[in-house]
């Protein structure tokens, strides 16, 4: 049940035209049952036995206005008038009171919640993505907004209108022969009862058809990222196979057991239907013969039961397909319910509101403990200040918690305890839009948005002058290579423009991060080989940097750090040495260590 709230919680937004809509959709239905009547009433005209009162009425009321005797004739024109008015006048009207109405709420429904998927994915924490890849995540979305968009139409214009119309034909015939809506009625309980319970297994089936899906489309996502791996590798073969393997499981349980599962229903279905149609036929026929029934009200019984039971199958198959799309709204309702990070207010900041800033640059980690897991601290009593425009290095091995202490300043995880001050000020107690807007990250991999060179300079910044811009692409040596690109900053690349070398891209993410002119500016310098010559051009390019503002640079080669004012040594989430490179080097610790690896050629990290 709390799964149809979440359905008609989705379209809420729109629920007074949805009502009306389906309203109207349901009386069309209902209005459809007028002419099988008519025609009835028209068979007692014909056969010269007598109509029932209400069309008697009609006639002398007619007959009244038009000054004409009330007879045969009459009565057939009047019965003509009702067939014309309940299919020739209202066939253009239908579609705008009713097709209309449920795909433009179904469309506008899509749209909307297409952008609060999207604010979703822009406010989910960062943790969410590091446990699911983009193609589950977009195949979720994607999926789940489609089904309801294709959903609402079939739902709200068809299903909902054809039990309607079940209903009244139960009605219609419950007022001419009360025995057979009895068996009418009964026959339905009977199919609706069996539908229910054979559809209720296979939603659980179709949950788990979902979750395997998710899986195959998470590996091809998967491929489609890493393929240059997968080609070095030469595990194409491999890929295919567990690929395959994964489409054979889905495919069991769509064929065996889903797919199966219907076809059993909708036998069972249609011998019920049947074997009640045929029940009909001989009772009101018996009931004719015996005089009970007029031959009008015979022929309406037998056509308005064969029309309810007609429905049935429709009604059915739509109940399967909701049934099949069921499991991917669900899926999209989970998402939608996913916690948000603590950066999720940022998309209801307006940028005026957004308090600006302004930091000496002043770091204070204090105390701090943290693990992304209760039982494993992976930093561990941090303690390290940091003055404002001094440059430091993080230096350890790899997995010594460099990186964790960066997230934790730009607070995407928040310690188990101590605290992080910059000035002062404790940063969880700041707004985190402003906040964040002070500092800047250069990752070790760029990323690139498909757009010119200058969408991806401006990207933080998108009011800077060009002036600047140029300024920035000075100081981050963007200019060296600006002029070997066709259309120099307008440039498109990305996706599907010219692709960047690693320290091209590098030296983009540099200009990019001092155009947003922070307090605090971060570098996790590659470890991906970069030549020499474009590792020398981000050295003199960090060396344009250094003491302009605070530098903290995740130290992978230990060439730059010379150059610090403070070098960290981190080893297994702990601080184990602080100072220069000459005070470091005379401890003889693992600085030292390092900085003697490095000098025989070995990388730190
Ligand atoms: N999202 C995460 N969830 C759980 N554990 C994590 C996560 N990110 C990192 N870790 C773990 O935390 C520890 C510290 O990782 P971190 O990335 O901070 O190290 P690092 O010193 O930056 O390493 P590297 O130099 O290789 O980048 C590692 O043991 C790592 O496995």
């Amino acid at each position: 049940m709390s799964k149809l709230l979440d359905i008609a919680r989705y379209f809420r937004s729109y629920w007074g035209w949805s009502v009306f809509s389906i309203a109207m959709s349901s009386l069309f239905e209902i209005v459809d049952l007028a002419v099988p009547y008519a025609i009835g009433q028209l068979l007692n005209v014909l056969s010269g036995q007598a109509v029932d009162a209400p069309i008697q009425a009609m006639t002398a009321q007619v007959a009244r206005i038009t000054q004409q005797p009330t007879g045969q004739t009459l009565s057939v024109v009047v019965l003509l008038g009702i067939i014309f008015l309940t299919t020739v006048v209202r066939a253009p009207v239908q579609p705008w009171l009713t097709h209309w109405f449920h795909w433009d709420i179904a469309l506008r429904s899509r749209r909307d919640h297409t952008g609060r998927t999207i604010a979703k994915i822009l406010t989910l924490p960062l943790e969410f993505y590091d446990e699911n890849n983009a193609g589950r995540i977009a195949g979720r979305v994607a999926r789940g907004v489609s089904n309801h968009t294709w959903a609402y139409p079939e739902i709200a214009g068809q299903m909902i209108p054809k039990i309607i119309r079940v209903l009244g034909i139960f009605v219609v015939i419950s007022l001419i022969e009360w025995r057979i809506a009895l068996l009418f009625l009964l026959s339905f309980i009977f199919i609706f009862s069996f539908t229910m319970k054979t559809l209720r297994w296979l939603i659980d089936k179709e949950e788990i058809l979902e979750k395997y899906e998710e899986n195959t489309e998470s590996r091809t996502a998967e491929i489609i990222t890493n393929i240059k791996t997968v080609k070095a590798f030469a595990t194409e073969a491999n890929e295919l196979k567990r690929q395959k393997q994964r489409l054979e499981r889905e495919f069991k349980v769509v064929d065996d057991r889903i797919h199966r599962g219907y076809t059993v229903l909708f036998s069972w279905q249609r011998l019920v239907i049947q074997s009640s149609v045929f029940v009909v036929l001989s009772l009101t026929l018996w009931a004719t013969v015996q005089g009970q029934l007029s031959l009008g009200h015979f022929v309406t019984t037998l056509t308005v039961s064969s029309m309810a039971y007609s429905e049935l199958e429709p009604i059915s198959s739509l109940a399967e397909v909701f049934a099949r799309r069921l499991a991917s709204m669900q899926r999209l309702h989970e998402f939608m319910r996913l916690p948000l990070g603590t950066d999720a207010a940022n998309l209801a900041d307006h940028p005026d509101a957004v308090r600006h800033y302004e930091f000496s640059g002043k770091v204070h980690f204090e105390h701090l403990r943290f693990g992304y897991d209760s039982e494993r601290s992976v930093l561990e009593d941090i303690n390290l200040l940091i003055h404002p425009r001094q440059t430091v290095a993080l230096v350890g091995r790899s997995g010594s918690g460099k990186s964790t202490l960066v997230k934790l300043l730009f607070r995407y995880f928040d310690p188990q305890s101590g605290r992080i001050l910059i000035d002062g000020q404790d940063i969880r107690s700041l707004d985190i839009t402003g906040y964040r807007k002070r500092l800047a990250i250069v990752h070790q991999e760029v990323d690139v948005f498909n757009g010119t060179l200058l969408d991806n300079l401006t990207y933080g910044n998108p009011t800077a002058t060009f002036t600047e811009v140029e300024a920035a692409c000075q100081i981050a040596r963007v200019d060296e290579f600006i002029h070997l690109l066709p259309n120099g900053y307008k440039t498109v690349v990305g996706e599907r423009g010219v692709r960047l070398s690693g320290g091209q891209r590098q030296r983009l993410g540099i200009a990019r991060a001092l155009l947003v002119n922070p307090d605090v500016l971060v570098f996790d310098e590659a470890t991906s080989s970069l030549d020499y010559e474009s590792e020398r051009s981000i050295q003199l390019a960090m060396q344009n940097i250094l003491g302009t503002r605070t530098t903290l640079i995740i130290a992978h080669r230990l060439s730059t750090v010379r150059e610090a004012d403070q070098i960290v040594v981190l080893d297994q989430g702990k601080i184990v040495e602080v100072g220069s490179h000459e005070e470091l080097l005379n401890q003889g610790g693992i600085y030292h260590r390092l900085h003697m690896l490095q000098e025989t050629g070995e990388l730190i990290a």
